[in-house]
């Protein structure tokens, strides 16, 4: 979705969670920094033309992981769900708060890092970018700019879910998904309806 649509959704996401814009432009600005690299051609490699599984971290994905099938996507701590049970995700979505140490040795064993900066995760960007040593591509959720892109949504699920559809995913199987969970907090409930909203923009219905 080009950022010219996406934005109207992106400023009532603002609004909706009292977010501000300058905060996610600078967040982006600090990626822009941090990152030496840009692999978006691997990233489009990975999904384009290919059955992809974009896995959210909602309890019931421990009980789907059978149901896997082509390239493997996870959304933040789902990457570590996938990892305890042997499978390595080709490609991990994260604005790093589910990031934990398997996230290095991820990286280092080839899982492509698709990172993403706001105005809440300025921090861990520090922390994080520069110990991954594997592929990387950054994502803003504000306007993107050379090597910081914007492929829309706004979870790290639905975001993986965006990229998929945007890169040419030929099938995407969305797992790990419950955006009706009532036993996460306030802000995480108004996090997943919006999910579920922008999902829907683009056909699926969650
Ligand atoms: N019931 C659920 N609980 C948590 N995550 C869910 C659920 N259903 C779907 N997801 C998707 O899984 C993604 C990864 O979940 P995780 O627990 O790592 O959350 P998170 O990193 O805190 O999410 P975010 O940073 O996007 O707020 C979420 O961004 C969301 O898109
Ligand atoms: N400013 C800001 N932006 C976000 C945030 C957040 O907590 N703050 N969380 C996100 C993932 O759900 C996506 N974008
Ligand atoms: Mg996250």
């Amino acid at each position: 979705m080009r950022f010219e649509e996406f934005e109207p959704h992106y400023l009532e996401i603002l609004d909706y969670f009292g977010f501000d814009r300058e905060g996610d432009e600078e967040a982006a600005r600090l990626l822009s920094e941090l990152l030496d690299r840009d692999d978006l051609s691997l990233l489009r490699d990975r999904i384009s033309g290919n059955v992809v599984t974009v896995c959210g971290n909602a309890e019931i994905l421990r009980e789907q992981l059978n149901d896997i099938e082509g390239v493997v996507i996870a959304a933040d701590a789902a990457a570590l769900v996938l990892y305890d049970a042997g499978i390595l995700p080709d490609v991990i979505f994260t604005d790093l708060d589910g990031a934990d140490d398997p996230f290095i040795t991820m990286s280092d064993e080839g899982a492509l890092i698709v990172v993403h900066a706001h105005g809440d995760n300025k921090p861990l960007l520090s922390r994080w970018v520069s110990r991954l040593k594997g592929p990387l591509v950054g994502t803003t959720q504000s306007r993107p700019f050379d090597g910081i892109h914007n492929f829309g949504g706004f979870t790290d699920g639905d975001r993986a879910v965006f990229a998929a559809d945007a890169l040419g995913a030929e099938k995407i199987i969305i797992l790990g998904f419950d955006l009706s969970d009532t036993s996460v907090d306030p802000m995480k409930r108004g996090k997943l309806l919006w999910a579920r909203k922008l999902l829907g923009m683009i056909g699926y219905d969650l």
